[in-house]
């Protein structure tokens, strides 16, 4: 039996948002291989039992899938606009019981679950309103006789995995652009927070998105529904948040069936203040960056370089701006950092701190040893950093800030850009050709110049190396759910 904890429906205004089942053609079914568990990560305890199925399940899933896709393309873009349009609505009006929800279940702070919250609906939202633009072509024939156009198709199917960290908005990255592209779509949450990805399934069906158009289907084993997903001829396409290391694996998969991938991977996002920086910016910069959702963000910063002029200024106002933050459970008042989502993630954290320590590196905020309780990990800030480190390869994803020191120009461009990852990088300066030299010097998909927040729908998000393939957001974010046709006519 499926199941939710009494006190996590009591906190809702909405209980009957709390789903614990799956949401395949338009109906609620429980996992054949049992339920499995979630946790609140800041108290350790069980809040929900949630439907575990069976690969043969998610088949079931692709099948009315793929059903459900060849009614809804002959949909206009104005009428699917107009379903998506009350499934932001429905995400906006409930926004208070989705973020608690997802503050159960993942951790952060209330305040910036609701903010999850937001940000995912403003893809709904966008795409809602992009159904009605797909245009497409016409191109002068190459003979007197022919006339060619060119029509743009949804692809057909397309599947998702996505991460704990943000278990909202990059179900809707990817759903919303697929959905208003006339494709249906299938969702495997992570085990850790799939009630986020299941209420979405609710507020489906409640704005009248039909049947099989939009389904969860969450379980215990990401690699049984990985395989189905890539071996299955049905899926047209993947897309998937998450690991360079997983990421390679579902693209190896994915090669049998030539199969379009969009792959949203890792990242090693430097931060770089130079010596004509607006030093408290940079600071209040490198908190949102280093420090959103406790660090845990492919987009966090990984690496703070700091030049050298500024690096003792810049560390003593940091240091003091990072003590005022409060550590707690995210349901508690005026608490910025929440518990790490495992165990394991305090290890990865306490590891990078310990190798920096014995390789010279001095802290100057935070405690290596014993710093981790239940969950729950002290920010901390490191000096005298290398690039000998594994800071400096390794995405430490928590809340250690690291800070480089450098002294020209072409030194932090060569550092910043020694990594294996492309995803976001930032950076903060006064010289506009120093700004515009380095924004184009910069190996990355995104950079932020003067901002540590670069995430917006109206942006195409996506990384370059191995941080991933394709762009999510924007009027390009919908051309991966879409397939080119050209007609060429005799007249
Ligand atoms: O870990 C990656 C999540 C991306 C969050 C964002 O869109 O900024």
């Amino acid at each position: 039996m499926t199941d939710v904890k009494t006190d996590l429906k009591a906190m809702l205004k909405d209980p009957s948002l709390l789903e614990t089942r799956a949401y395949i053609d338009g109906k609620w079914v429980d996992g054949d291989d049992g339920t499995f568990d979630v946790l609140n990560p800041a108290r350790g305890d069980v809040i929900a039992k949630v439907a575990n199925l069976s690969r043969a399940q998610v088949a079931k899933a692709i099948a009315a899938a793929e059903k459900a896709q060849k009614e809804w393309a002959t949909w206009t873009g104005k009428e699917r606009a107009g379903v998506m349009r009350k499934w932001f609505d429905l995400m906006m009006e409930n926004q208070e019981d989705l973020g608690k929800i997802l503050t159960a279940e993942q951790g952060k702070p209330l305040n910036e679950a609701k903010g999850e919250i937001a940000y995912g609906a403003s893809f709904i939202e966008f795409f809602g309103e992009e159904a009605k633009r797909i245009y497409g072509e016409t191109i002068p024939g190459h003979q007197r006789d022919k006339r060619i156009t060119v029509i743009k198709q949804p692809i057909g199917v397309a599947a998702s995995i996505t991460p704990w960290n943000f278990p909202n908005a990059m179900i809707t990255r990817k759903a919303a652009p697929a959905l208003a592209a006339g494709c249906a779509f299938v969702a495997r949450p992570a085990a850790e927070t799939p009630l986020s990805a299941i209420v979405m399934g609710v507020l489906a069906e409640r704005a009248g998105i039909p049947a099989g158009v939009f389904n969860v289907v969450p379980s215990s084993s990401s690699s049984a529904v990985g395989k189905e997903f890539c071996e299955n001829p049905a899926v047209r396409k993947l897309t998937f948040t998450g690991s360079t290391e997983v990421g390679r694996i579902l693209l190896k998969q994915a090669a049998d069936q030539v199969m379009k991938c969009s792959m949203e991977l890792g990242g090693n996002a430097p931060f770089i203040v130079f010596d004509d920086a607006d030093l408290d910016a940079a600071v209040e910069g490198a908190i949102l960056c280093k420090f959103r959702n406790n660090g845990q963000t492919c987009v966090c910063a990984n690496r703070i370089y700091v030049q050298s002029g500024v690096y003792d200024a810049f560390a003593k106002k940091l240091k003091a701006r990072v003590e005022q933050m409060k550590v707690g459970d995210g349901f508690e008042d005026g608490v910025d950092l929440g518990p790490l989502i495992n165990p394991a993630a305090g290890d990865k954290v306490q590891e990078h701190i310990t190798d920096a320590l014995s390789k010279g590196a001095e802290i100057i905020l935070g405690n290596a040893k014993d710093n981790m309780k239940g969950n729950f990990l002290a920010p901390t800030i490191v000096t005298g950093v290398t690039q000998d480190m594994k800071v400096a390869t390794e995405e430490t994803f928590g809340p250690l800030a690291p800070l480089f020191k450098f002294d020209t120009e072409d030194d932090v461009i060569a550092m910043a850009n020694d990594t294996i990852f492309g995803l976001a990088s930032y950076f903060y300066a006064k010289d506009l050709s120093r700004v515009y030299k380095v924004a184009e010097a910069l190996e990355y998909g995104i950079v932020g110049v003067n901002t540590g927040i670069i995430s917006t729908e109206v942006a195409p998000f996506g990384g370059v190396k191995q941080s991933g393939l394709g762009r999510e957001g924007s009027h390009h974010g919908i051309e991966d759910y879409l397939e080119m046709k050209y007609i060429c006519m005799s007249v």
